[in-house]
């Protein structure tokens, strides 16, 4: 019998990281070994399993991890930073979620694809991934529609745009032979002009308990494209970045892409 792949969660109290609780409950891939939680966390010492005798118990000190295979980080960037150097000391594979994520741990990120396997995605689902394939072919044949990128979520969401939505504009703005850093438009108000041609526009709604909804408008003379995605329920980006972590566990070091997992196994 192949042993189960021993996981730990960097965000494990949160809303992902009850997601991910949820779905291990019925996989025997994994053993959940570790539950990382904030510094100061409410959850910190308590049981994850509530009335389990030996289950494992959330902890802020990643120094009281036993040995790990993978670990699957949903927790925002300084939870990040911490399972990324709890990751690099002990040559453990790393997928990752997070989004809102600065320069310098980002530079710290691309670095750290050198020493490990490393799966950042910044939306897990199938859907989206199918999304971000027809905006790239959407954007390369209409290349003059004007391009507005509009996302909602939830009102405790920490960051603006969404990871996926810039993701998705990074992937317009490629197809189109350009990128973000020239093309972007983050925020309108007051007199602001006539639209840039070739801007690729950004639009924000936050409130209440919306899990997370994209839409890509391709806009023309007469005519308007537009390609939506909505998420309804947390598991489907779950359920994404373990199939993520089952497959990254034992790779080689390297920066590896959600496509790589859904194109199969190599
Ligand atoms: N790529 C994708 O498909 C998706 C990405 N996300 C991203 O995942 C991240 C988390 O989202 P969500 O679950 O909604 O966030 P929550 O705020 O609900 O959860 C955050 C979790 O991280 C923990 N945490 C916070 N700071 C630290 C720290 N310094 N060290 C260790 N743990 C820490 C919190 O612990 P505690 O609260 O106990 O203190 C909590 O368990 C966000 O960046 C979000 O954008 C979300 C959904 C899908
Ligand atoms: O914070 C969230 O909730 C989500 N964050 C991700 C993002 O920033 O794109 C993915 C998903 O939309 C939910």
């Amino acid at each position: 019998m192949i042993r189960p792949l021993r996981l730990a969660i960097s965000g494990a109290s949160g809303r992902m990281g009850h997601a991910l609780l949820t779905l291990l409950d019925d996989d025997a891939r994994f053993e959940l070994v570790h539950a990382a939680v904030a510094p100061g966390s409410v959850h910190d010492g308590r049981p994850v399993f509530a009335g389990i005798a030996d289950s494992p118990r959330y902890a802020h000190d990643w120094s009281q991890a036993p040995q790990v295979d993978v670990v699957v980080d949903f927790s925002g960037p300084a939870g990040l930073a911490l399972a990324l150097d709890h990751c690099l000391a002990h040559g453990i594979a790393l997928v990752s979620g997070t989004t809102g994520i600065e320069a310098a741990l980002e530079a710290r990120l691309a670095d750290a694809g050198k020493h490990i396997a490393l799966l950042r995605a910044a939306n897990f689902s199938l859907g989206v991934a199918v999304l971000t394939r027809l905006l790239r072919e959407a954007s390369a044949v209409l290349p003059a529609w004007d391009l507005e990128i509009v996302e909602a979520h939830h009102g405790r969401k920490q960051d603006a745009p969404s990871g996926t939505a810039l993701a998705l504009g990074r992937a317009a703005a490629e197809a189109r032979q350009t990128t973000l850093e020239t093309t972007a438009v983050y925020c309108r108000e007051g007199r602001t002009g006539e639209r840039v041609g070739g801007a690729i526009g950004f639009a924000v709604v936050r409130g209440g308990d919306i899990v997370g909804e994209h839409t890509a408008m391709l806009i023309g003379q007469g005519e308007r494209l537009e390609l939506t995605h909505r998420a309804t329920d947390r598991s489907i980006f779950a359920r994404g970045a373990l199939q993520a972590a089952h497959w990254l566990a034992g790779r080689s070091a390297g920066h590896w892409q959600l496509e790589d997992v859904i194109a199969g196994p190599r």
